[in-house]
């Protein structure tokens, strides 16, 4: 009994949620309110027309058949062809205004959802993968445009369809009526029997959607290392699997809604029969109902069905319509990355920076930096050194704001960082990573990312500055390059150039560089370290080396290992001191 009752509930709470969604998506419609309400009077319109039709012929084959009337039979001609004609004319108006409706809500939709993308905090991504979230943009999207395109009209014009033949048929025949309406509790259990069915598939059908693309997502963009460490057939096995749950699920899906129309056709034919035989039956003992009366019940018993028919199949497209929008709604929802409040805009030209006391972790209860304090002056070079996954990108990722410390706090210019917008401690910081992100584009255009304003004159100086200059001229198109985002046509040491003239361009007060491990050749190398420096000139830079040649000349040398702060000082200071640090480099020596 207990399990009973606990599954009733459940299913209350879904169907609140789903009821939930319907209200937040139909908000999106009704933002243009006077189009629905036309859309409404036109749905109205075109269902006097359908409805009126089999009253007017079972009115003229009772009066000019069965009565033998005489007189002119052309105004009931033309009332039935501008019945007709209007009926067409308002189903072809409101489908083009719904089509317009329903398409300016899903571009809203769409956008708020990619501004939501853009919002929501570093954490968010890491946990979910790019594939499966750009599903949600395009398939989900597409899957509530469908519905809204075409369901909505079906589903208002079906109710008032039914209502009107209802009442229609009521003052016409109530016992044909019993026998018409008779059919609806067998659709409504069949058609119960089918959704409870459907509805999960095609939940569970979305749900491997996103899931394969994501896994197509990242083995695309990771097919030189499948194909680097020969995992093709583990790759191939692995789609397979998913391939065949979304098979299964899909298939589950489309069966059980496929059977609905046969259902309906079944119980269809059977009311027709019923109709046709208690009418005649009627007809001929007794003096309630008429040849014509039967003719306008077989006709509002098929028009009954139909939209009956069609309210099933558009609860199917609307349940996987609603399952796409609860999955764009979840992410909407997501708490965004946003500013402490009365957190000011500060303009941060000093690049003093303090950390005290900072702990954090990526995981509730975890620590992966420890306990960690230290300054560094305007204009200092600090360099984080130590083992790999020690937590030098971590304490750079927490300057960044990219993530919270859990305890302690950071200081730029002497104000903490949740005083500040994060506009404005991102406004004052430039990085350049080890492996940098070029977006499809112009050089040009990938330069300017630094700073949207500046002029052609500063992407070329900054070009000049970061030593890109000499060969991006040598490229056909120049400046005017278009890269794409894994492009091939220029090298890793080339893209590290371009990154850090788009840092140039930024004119940040603080920079954090993550230096590249992967092998650059020696020229370009030395193009790399001379720009670096000249960019480190009179900024405040937190470098992450992994070549400690490099670090020599920086104001404070910090070790960190497993998060923790173990050593800091001068290069001099620390080899002196002969303690970890003084061992790598010893190490590092040995081997070079
Ligand atoms: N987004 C993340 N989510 C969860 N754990 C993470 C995340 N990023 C890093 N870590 C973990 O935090 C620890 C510190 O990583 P971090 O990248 O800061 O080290 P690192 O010193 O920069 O290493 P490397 O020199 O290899 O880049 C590692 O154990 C790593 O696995």
């Amino acid at each position: 009994m207990a399990i009973v009752n606990h599954g009733r509930a459940t299913d209350r709470a879904e169907l609140t949620d789903q009821w939930g969604t319907i209200k937040r998506l139909s908000r999106y419609l009704l933002h243009e309110r006077k189009k629905m309400i036309g859309i409404g009077l036109l749905i109205l319109g075109s269902t006097i027309g359908s409805v009126g039709g089999p009253l007017l012929i079972g009115f003229a084959i009772d009066d000019w058949i069965v009565n033998q009337q005489t007189g002119t039979i052309w105004p009931l001609l033309v009332g039935l062809v501008s019945l007709f004609i209007g009926q067409s004319v308002t189903l072809w108006i409101q489908q083009f205004l719904m089509i317009d409706v329903a398409q300016n809500a899903i571009f809203r939709l769409r956008t708020e959802l990619f501004h939501a993308l853009q919002q929501l905090p570093i954490p968010f991504y890491d946990k979910r993968r790019h594939g499966e979230l750009m599903s949600r943009v395009t398939n989900d999207v597409d899957q509530i445009s469908n519905t809204l395109n075409s369901a909505v009209i079906q589903i208002v014009s079906s109710v008032l369809t039914l209502g009107t033949i209802t009442a229609l048929m009521i003052w016409l025949s109530p016992t044909l009526t019993v026998i018409t309406l008779m059919i609806i509790p067998l659709m409504f259990l069949s058609i119960k029997w089918i959704t409870k069915r459907t509805g999960p598939s095609f939940k569970e059908t979305q749900k491997a959607v996103g899931d394969l693309n994501g896994y197509i997502e990242e083995t695309v963009s990771g097919q030189k290392l499948v194909k680097a460490f020969s995992q093709e057939e583990r790759v191939l096995a692995e789609f397979e699997e998913k391939s065949s749950r979304l098979k299964k699920a899909a298939y589950r899906a489309q069966l059980f809604s496929g059977a609905i129309p046969k259902v309906m056709n079944l119980l269809n034919n059977g009311s027709f029969a019923l109709i046709a035989g208690v009418g005649g039956y009627l007809a001929l003992t007794g003096t309630q109902v008429t040849v014509g009366v039967i003719v306008i019940f077989v006709e509002y018993a098929r028009q009954f069905t139909r939209p009956l028919n069609d309210l099933a199949n558009q609860f199917n497209t609307l349940l996987s319509a609603i399952a796409g929008a609860e999955r764009v709604f979840a992410i909407m929802d997501e708490p965004k990355e946003a500013s402490k409040d009365g957190a000011k805009d500060v303009d941060l030209t000093r690049g003093k920076v303090e950390f005290k006391d900072i702990s954090f972790g990526y995981e509730e209860g975890e620590r992966t930096i420890k306990d960690i304090s230290f300054t560094a002056n305007p204009g200092d070079t600090v360099a984080f050194v130590g083992p790999t996954g020690a937590g030098k990108t971590t304490v750079t990722n927490l300057l960044g704001r990219f993530y919270e410390p859990q305890e302690g706090q950071i200081f730029i210019d002497d104000i903490p960082l949740d005083k500040m917008t994060l506009h404005s401690t991102r406004q004052a910081m430039a990085f350049v990573l080890q492996d940098p992100f070029l977006f499809e584009g112009t050089i040009r255009e990938n330069i300017r990312y630094g700073r949207l304003q500046a002029s052609d004159e500063e992407v070329i100086e900054a070009a000049k500055l970061a030593n890109a200059h000499r060969f991006i001229k040598k490229l056909p198109r120049g400046y005017d390059t278009v890269l794409s985002q894994d492009d091939s046509g220029i090298s890793q040491g080339q893209r590290q150039l371009l990154s850090i003239a788009r840092a140039f361009i930024a004119k940040p007060t603080i920079l954090i560089l993550d230096e590249a491990t992967s092998s650059i050749d020696t020229i370009t190398e030395i193009y790399i370290q001379e720009a670096l420096k000249r960019l480190m000139v009179g900024r405040t830079s937190f470098v992450i080396a992994h070549r400690l040649n490099t670090i020599r000349q920086a104001d404070q040398i910090i070790v960190l290992k497993d998060g923790e702060m173990i050593e800091s000082g001068t290069h001099t200071e620390l080899v002196r001191r002969r303690g970890f640090y003084a061992d790598l480099v010893e190490k590092q020596t040995a081997i070079s």
